[in-house]
């Protein structure tokens, strides 16, 4: 675990000490936007134009925000048209590389690279900040477009429709109001919530962390006994941005981060959903398990320092979810 200063790889864990124990995650800076006809997005410059085969995707299947990515590519057509790199899960101290392994990490597709630092360093050679997945690299200008997954999502949700006829759109515009203010919540206290709270190096930082998440689960169980969906009837990104976290929460945060109230399991329509959505045709494909309980018990040592990876519940996500 480390990141680049000045284009220098540096091994370094997360700062907690100057926030009180609680971890704080830095933004992303690559914020440039692909679209159709390659104007500007709402961020970054212009010159991105959607086109089929350019895109190159960089992710972890262990990673909850690459996992999103991954997500819009299957549903949206992209599988043709966007071409994926997917790193080791033992992230240490060299942060993620492109060693292989039986489960499905590739190596780098593009430059034969060891480490993901050297595709940030390609991009811009004295970047300074956290190597994280997952990337959209443009292969015609030889760049970062994007490093931040909620973007990523949603060039993924429209700017190829062109190119691929895709007619789904998970942030329809009647919507978008509302699908922020569940993303903001679902934001703070689930999706970065259960980083808070297994990142925490202080009782306080885990406290302030722990509870929220778990009002927030109760929110979101009482939501989903009304609702199908987060937003109504209709599936949209917020019900994918959700989902991520979901799935790795009985398999990893319940333990390895001490979210440990309850399980998803625990939860009949948090349970019920989250097996709704994974049985969506695609999405079992983009789940790769192994990588998941792997990459978090073995590359924090400093919370699980033996890397010893734990038993598990079984779970059943075929299960019928009788939703709907
Ligand atoms: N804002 C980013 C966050 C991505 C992120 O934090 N990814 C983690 C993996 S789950 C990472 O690469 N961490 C490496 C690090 O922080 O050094 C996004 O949503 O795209």
């Amino acid at each position: 675990m480390g990141l680049l200063i000045d284009g220098t790889w540096h091994d370094q864990w997360y700062d907690t000490k100057s926030h009180g124990g609680a971890f704080k995650r830095s933004a992303a800076q690559f914020r440039n936007w692909v679209t159709a006809d390659g104007t500007a997005g709402p961020s970054g410059r212009d010159g991105f134009k959607a086109e089929s085969g350019r895109y190159h995707l960089y992710v972890s299947l262990a990673c909850p925000w690459a996992h999103r990515t991954l997500i819009f590519r299957q549903l949206m057509g992209l599988r043709d048209h966007i071409t994926v790199s997917v790193v080791h899960p033992d992230m240490l101290d060299k942060g993620w590389t492109f060693a292989r392994d039986d489960h499905g990490a590739t190596g780098d597709d593009l430059f034969a690279f060891d480490f993901m630092h050297q595709v940030y360093t390609k991009a811009d050679p004295n970047y300074s900040g956290r190597v994280t997945v997952p990337v959209l690299w443009d292969k015609q200008q030889g760049t970062i477009v994007s490093n931040e997954s909620s973007e990523i999502i949603r060039m993924f949700n429209t700017a190829f429709d062109g190119i691929t006829g895709n007619t789904r759109d998970f942030w329809p515009e009647a919507l978008r109001e509302p699908i922020e203010a569940v993303n903001a919540r679902i934001y703070d206290t689930v999706n970065n919530g259960v980083y808070k709270a297994g990142f925490a190096t202080s009782q306080e930082a885990y406290d302030a962390a722990v509870h929220p998440l778990f009002d927030s689960l109760d929110w979101l169980e009482d939501l989903l006994s009304q609702h199908r969906y987060l937003l109504g009837d209709t599936l949209t990104e917020a019900d994918w941005r959700l989902f991520t976290t979901l799935l790795r929460f009985d398999p990893v945060y319940h333990l390895h981060f001490k979210c440990n109230r309850k399980r998803i399991m625990d939860y009949p329509n948090l349970w019920a959903y989250t097996r709704e959505l994974y049985q969506i045709p695609g999405v079992a494909e983009t789940v790769g398990m192994d990588h998941i309980v792997r990459h978090y018990h073995y590359s924090h040592d400093s919370i699980n320092p033996h890397r010893i990876l734990p038993i598990n519940p079984e779970i059943d996500w075929m299960e019928p979810h009788r939703r709907g």
